[in-house]
C-alpha cells in the first residue's frame, strides 16, 4: 500500500515542515518513507508502534522505532487510518509468526525462570550466567514493544515475564537462592543434625548450603570452623554435585591437616573421606611438581632446619667476603647501617627518642651502649680502622663540683691524647627539641673552653655531617690531621672480627628471614629495589639488597647444584605448571580453613587452580580477628581484599561461639575491634555468664605471687563446677612459662595446668585460660621489640593500627577460654593493654593493687612514673625510661604510696586522694623536707625549680 500527500498539503507542506513531506508505502514486510532528503526504511520487526496523528485539515502516520519516529504527513484522514491500520496488521502477522517460530525456546526460557521460584540447586553467578544467557537468547531481536492487540496471546504473557526477569536478574537471583536456602534446610536436616557429633547450627547449615562460586565464611573464634568444613564437603558430596576426588582440602599446618583427615575419616566414613584430598598448601605444591615433572622433588635440608639454614648462609657471606666490594659494603652495613638511621632531630621528647634507642638496640661494634646512634657510628668507624678508643672516660682533669659530676668527653683515643665531641648541633646550629638550645650551646662553649685551658686536644663531629651522609667521612681528615694512625681490619679478617663481636649470627638470620618472605611472597628483585628506593632510611636498604642480591645467587645455586628444592619453590614451581597448563587440575571445589593465614604466595597458587577449570568453586573460612602470622608471611589484606582477588563473593558469617561465656566474647570482641581495620562481625555466645569472666590481676603487696592468686581463684571456681578442670598458661614468649610450674601442678591436683605460647595455643581451647607477662617493655605483651624494618621491604603491607597484630594475639588467648580468663600483669610495670582493659570500662574485674592512672614521667614526657621500693623501705617514683631516663620523685606525703597527680585545683595524691600543695613558681609541687631551720615545702622539681615554703610561718 502506498499513501500521498494531498495536494493542498504538497504545496504547504514543504514550506512549513520541509522535513516531512513525501510518501509512504508498505511491501514485503518494509514500510519506505520516500522525504525529500531520501528513502527512509523500517521493517516491521523494528516497529515499536504506530500513531494516526489526525489534524483538522490532514492528518499524519508516526512509526515509532527504538531509534527515532518517522512521520508522513498531510494525509487524508482515511487515508491516514488506512495506512495504519495496514503497518499495524502487517507488524500482528510479523510478530505472530515470529512467536510461532521462536514460540519453544521462548516457552523453555520461561520455565527457567519459574524454576527459580524452587531452583534445585544454589543459583552461584557462574550457573546463573549460563541461564541468563540462555533466557536472553530466547527473546534476543524482539522489539520492545508488541501490537496491543496480541496482549491476551499466552506466548506475548510469557513474553512479557520474560522481559519482566531481565530487567533485573539478580534480585531474581537473590530470591531464587534465598528460597533454596530455605528448602535445602529443611531438605537436608537429618543430614546436618548427625554429620557432626553435635547438630548444626542454624548459621552453619547457612554457611554450608550458602554455595555461590567463591564464598567467603568469615568466623568467630569457637564457632565451630572445622565442623563446617566437614559439613561442607559431605553436603556436596551427599548431594552429588561433586565426587570425592573433585574436592581438596588445604589446611596451613600439618597437624591442622591431619585433624581434618581424621575428622573427616570419623564423619563421612573410610570409603568417602579417602578419596577426597587433604593437604597442606606444600604437600599440594610438591605432588603437582612430582606429577609434571616425575619423580618428587628433593626438598632441602636447610628447607626444614633453619639452624642449617642459617650456616649455608653464614658460609656464602663468608666466602663472598673475599670479593672486595662485597666486603666493603658488608662495612659500611655494620659501621653505618646497623639499624635504621633516625636523627634526633625528629622527636619531640627524651621519651620517644629513648625508646628509639632502645628499640634498636643501639651498641657499637666494640660491645658498648652508646646514646646515640651518631655516636655509635664514630665508635664503629674507629673500631673498624683499628683506632683503639675509650667511650665515656672521665676527662683526665678533675672538674666536679658540688652541682656537676666529673666531665666525660664522648670519645678518648689514648694512643694520640685525643678527645672527640659529637655535637648533636643541625646546619642551622639548633639542637633537638627536647634539648635546650641555650644550655646545650653554653657546655660547647664550656667544653672548648676547658680543653684549650688544659691543652687537650678536643675534635669535634657534628648532627648535620651525619645529615650530610658524611660523618665518617669528615672524621677521617680531622683524625689524620693529628696524626692518628688507621689500620683497617683486612677484609680477609673482617668475618672473624664480625663473628667474634656477636654481629654475624643476628646479620645471617635477618638474611634467612628476608629470604623466606622474599620467596614466600614471589618478590622479584625489581619490586623490593622500587620499594627500597621509598622507604625512610634508602641508603641502609639498597646497602643491604647489594649485600643479599649476591647471598641470594649463590643460595639457589646451591639448591640448584644439590637438585634441591625448599618449601618456597614447592609453591613457586606448581604455581608455575598450574599457570603454563601443564598440571590439569582435578579440583572442581577447594576448601581452606584458617584462610587469614595465608600468603600472597599460597593465594597465588590458589587462584592458578580456580582459574584453570571453569566452575571451580572455593569455600574460604577464615577469622581475620586471629590473623597473627605476619612475621610467617601471611597478609591478612588477602582475606580482607577476598573479592578483589579471586572475584564476586559470597560471605556467611558464624558469629556464634560454643566455647567462650558471652561475657569474655563481650570484652575480646569489643577489644579486637578497637582495630577498625578488622572485618565487623556479631558475635555471640550460646553459654551466658552472670558475673564478668575477664580478670586482670595487678601486682600488690596482698598478692605478691599474681599466678598463685589467680590459680586459688580458678581452684575455687573449678570446685563449684566439675571438680577438675584445663587450665591453659599463656605467655607472649617461650621463655615466659614459670620456673616453678611442676610446683603449681602439685599445688593444685585438680587443675590440668600447663604451659604455651598464645602463637601456640591456636585452635585449643581451655576450660580456664592464664595469660602472663602482660607488661611494658621490650619482651612485654604487646611486644615493643619490633621487627628491622628491612623485613618491611618483603612482609605484608604494615597495617596502621598501633599494635594490631599483638591485639588479635590478646584476642586469640582471651578466646581459648570456656569459663574465665585472668590476665596477670606480673614481672614489671602493667602494659598499655592492661590500662585499657582496667580503665575504659571493658566488663572486666580486677584484683591486687588498684591501678593508679598513667602518669607521664615530667622529664622525657614519653615515660610513666613508677612505684619502687627505697634503700630504708619508703616508695619512690620512677621513671619506666631508666636507665636512659634517671628522673625520681617522693611518694605522697600523706599515704606514702601514690604520686601526685594533677587535678583541676592543683594537685591531689593518685592513690589517696589526698590535697597535695602545687609550686607557685614552677607548676610542680611542694614535698615536706628538713633543713637547718627545721621542716619546710620544698618544689620536687629542685634543682630546676627553688621554690621553697617554710612550714614554720
Ligand atoms: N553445632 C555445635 N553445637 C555445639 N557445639 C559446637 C557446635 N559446633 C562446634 N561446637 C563446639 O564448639 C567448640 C569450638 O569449635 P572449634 O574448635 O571447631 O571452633 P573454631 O571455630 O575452630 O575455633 P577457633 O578458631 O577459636 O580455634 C568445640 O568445643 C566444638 O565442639
Amino acid at each position: 500500500m502506498k499513501v500521498n500527500p494531498t495536494k493542498l498539503a504538497a504545496l504547504l507542506l514543504p514550506i512549513v515542515q520541509p522535513a516531512r513531506v513525501g510518501t509512504a508505502a508498505l511491501e514485503h514486510g518494509v514500510v519506505s518513507f520516500s522525504l525529500k532528503a531520501g528513502v527512509v526504511e523500517v521493517t516491521l520487526q523494528e516497529i515499536e508502534s504506530v500513531e494516526v496523528d489526525a489534524g483538522r485539515l490532514w492528518s499524519g502516520v508516526r512509526i515509532h522505532t527504538a531509534s527515532g519516529t518517522t512521520v508522513v504527513s498531510g494525509l487524508a484522514s482515511r487515508e491516514a487510518q488506512a495506512f495504519a491500520d495496514a503497518v499495524e496488521g502487517a507488524r500482528a502477522g510479523w510478530w505472530r509468526t515470529t512467536l510461532r517460530d521462536r514460540g519453544e525456546a521462548i516457552r523453555a526460557a520461561h520455565e527457567k525462570i519459574e524454576h527459580m521460584a524452587d531452583p534445585p540447586r544454589y543459583l552461584a553467578r557462574s550457573i546463573f550466567s549460563e541461564l541468563e544467557r540462555q533466557i536472553t537468547a530466547a527473546v534476543a531481536d524482539l522489539p520492545a514493544r508488541w501490537p496491543d492487540a496480541l496482549s491476551s496471546m499466552d506466548e506475548i504473557r510469557t513474553l512479557s515475564a520474560i522481559r519482566v526477569f531481565l530487567r533485573d536478574p539478580e534480585s531474581r537471583r537473590t530470591q531464587a537462592n534465598a528460597a533454596f536456602v530455605q528448602a535445602e534446610l529443611v531438605r537436608s536436616k537429618e543430614f546436618f543434625d548427625i554429620v557432626e557429633t553435635k547438630p548444626l547450627a542454624r548459621e552453619q547449615r547457612n554457611a554450608v548450603v550458602i554455595d555461590e562460586d567463591r564464598n567467603l565464611i568469615v568466623a568467630a573464634a569457637g564457632s565451630g570452623k572445622t565442623s563446617v568444613i566437614v559439613a561442607k564437603a559431605g553436603w556436596l558430596l551427599q548431594k552429588g554435585y561433586r565426587r570425592p576426588g573433585e574436592l581438596l582440602l588445604l589446611a596451613f599446618a600439618r597437624d591442622a591437616r591431619t585433624e581434618m583427615k581424621e575428622r573427616l575419616k570419623r564423619r563421612l566414613g573410610e570409603d568417602i573421606s579417602s578419596g577426597i584430598q587433604v593437604n597442606t598448601f606444600h604437600e599440594l605444591g610438591s605432588a603437582i611438581i612430582g606429577k609434571v615433572e616425575g619423580p618428587k622433588p628433593t626438598l632441602a635440608k636447610v628447607a626444614e632446619d633453619e639452624r642449617a639454614l642459617c650456616d649455608l648462609l653464614k658460609n656464602i657471606i663468608g666466602e663472598l667476603l673475599a670479593d672486595p666490594t662485597f666486603s666493603q659494603v658488608m662495612v659500611t652495613w655494620f659501621q653505618s647501617h646497623f639499624a635504621t638511621y633516625e636523627s634526633a632531630m625528629a622527636f619531640e621528647n627524651w621519651g620517644q627518642y629513648w625508646d628509639y634507642i632502645r628499640a634498636n638496640e643501639i651498641r657499637s661494634l666494640n660491645g658498648e651502649r652508646v646514646k646515640s646512634f651518631e655516636e655509635c657510628e664514630i665508635a664503629n668507624f674507629l673500631y673498624l680502622n683499628g683506632i683503639p678508643y675509650k667511650y665515656e672516660q672521665p676527662y683526665e682533669y678533675p672538674t666536679a663540683t658540688p652541682d656537676k659530676k666529673q666531665y666525660q668527653p664522648d670519645f678518648y683515643l689514648p694512643e694520640a691524647r685525643i678527645y672527640i665531641e659529637h655535637f648533636a648541633i643541625n646546619a642551622s646550629g639548633d639542637t633537638p627539641p627536647f634539648i635546650n638550645r641555650e644550655e646545650y650551646v653554653q657546655s660547647m662553649e664550656w667544653k672548648r673552653r676547658l680543653h684549650t685551658e688544659r691543652g687537650t686536644v678536643m675534635i669535634e663531629t657534628f648532627s648535620h655531617e651525619k645529615a650530610a651522609g658524611n660523618l665518617a667521612e669528615s672524621l677521617a681528615p680531622k683524625l689524620a690531621a693529628h696524626g692518628v694512625k688507621f689500620s683497617p681490619i683486612p677484609s680477609s679478617e673482617i668475618f672473624e672480627v664480625l663473628e667474634k663481636q656477636g654481629r654475624v649470627d643476628p646479620f645471617t638470620r635477618l638474611v634467612a628471614t628476608f629470604l623466606h618472605h622474599f620467596k614466600g611472597a614471589q618478590l622479584t628483585d625489581a619490586t623490593v629495589s622500587e620499594r627500597a628506593a621509598a622507604v625512610r632510611d634508602g641508603a641502609r636498604a639498597q646497602a643491604f639488597l647489594t649485600l643479599f642480591r649476591r647471598i641470594f645467587e649463590r643460595y639457589q645455586a646451591h639448591l640448584a647444584d644439590e637438585q634441591q628444592i625448599d618449601f618456597h619453590d614447592m609453591i613457586i614451581k606448581a604455581t608455575e605448571h598450574v599457570e603454563r597448563g601443564r598440571y590439569q587440575s582435578p579440583f572442581g571445589y577447594i576448601l581452606v580453613d584458617e584462610f587469614q593465614d595465608i600468603s600472597r604466595g599460597r593465594a597465588r597458587l590458589l587462584k592458578a587452580l580456580l582459574d584453570q577449570s571453569e566452575g571451580s568453586q572455593l569455600f574460604a573460612v577464615g577469622d581475620d580477628w586471629q590473623a597473627i602470622y605476619r612475621f610467617a608471611g601471611s597478609d591478612i589484606a588477602i582475606m580482607r581484599g577476598f573479592q578483589e582477588m579471586f572475584g564476586a563473593s559470597e560471605r556467611a558469617d558464624l558469629g556464634t561461639t560454643f566455647r567462650c561465656s558471652d561475657r569474655i566474647a563481650a570484652v575480646a570482641t569489643e577489644f579486637v575491634l578497637q582495630n577498625p581495620a578488622q572485618i565487623r562481625k556479631e558475635v555471640s555466645a550460646v553459654v551466658q555468664a552472670d558475673r564478668p569472666c575477664v580478670h586482670v590481676g595487678l601486682p600488690s603487696d596482698e598478692c605478691p605471687d599474681l599466678l598463685r592468686g589467680a590459680l586459688r581463684r580458678v581452684a575455687t571456681d573449678a570446685a563449684r563446677r566439675a571438680g577438675d578442670a584445663d587450665v591453659l598458661l599463656l605467655g607472649r614468649y617461650r621463655h615466659s612459662c614459670p620456673k616453678n610450674l611442676a610446683d603449681l601442678k602439685q599445688e593444685h591436683p585438680n587443675l590440668r595446668i600447663s604451659f604455651m605460647t598464645v602463637h601456640g595455643s591456636k585452635g585449643l581451647e581451655a576450660d580456664y585460660v592464664v595469660v602472663l607477662g602482660l607488661i611494658s617493655g621490650r619482651y612485654g605483651f604487646p611486644a615493643e621489640r619490633t621487627d628491622d624494618p628491612i623485613l618491611d621491604l618483603v612482609l605484608a603491607t604494615p597495617e596502621a593500627h598501633p599494635n594490631a597484630e599483638e591485639r588479635r594475639l590478646l584476642y586469640v588467648a582471651l578466646t581459648r577460654a570456656k569459663c574465665h580468663v585472668y590476665l596477670l600483669a606480673d614481672g614489671g610495670p602493667p602494659s598499655q593493654f592492661v590500662t585499657e582493659l582496667v580503665g575504659n570500662g571493658y566488663d572486666v574485674t580486677t584484683f591486687g593493687r588498684a591501678l593508679q592512672k598513667e602518669v607521664p614521667c615530667p622529664k622525657c614526657v614519653k615515660g610513666q612514673l613508677l612505684p619502687k621500693l627505697g634503700g630504708k623501705g619508703g616508695m619512690f617514683y620512677g621513671c619506666s625510661n631508666f636507665p636512659f631516663c634517671d628522673h625520681t620523685q617522693p611518694a605522697c606525703h600523706h599515704c606514702g604510696a601514690g604520686t601526685p597527680v594533677k587535678v583541676a585545683e592543683g594537685w591531689a595524691c593518685g592513690a589517696c586522694d589526698e590535697e597535695i600543695e602545687g609550686c607557685l613558681q614552677c607548676g610542680g609541687w611542694l614535698h615536706p623536707k628538713k633543713g637547718k631551720f627545721g621542716p619546710f615545702l620544698g618544689c620536687v622539681n629542685f634543682p630546676i625549680c627553688t621554690h621553697t615554703k617554710n612550714l614554720l610561718t
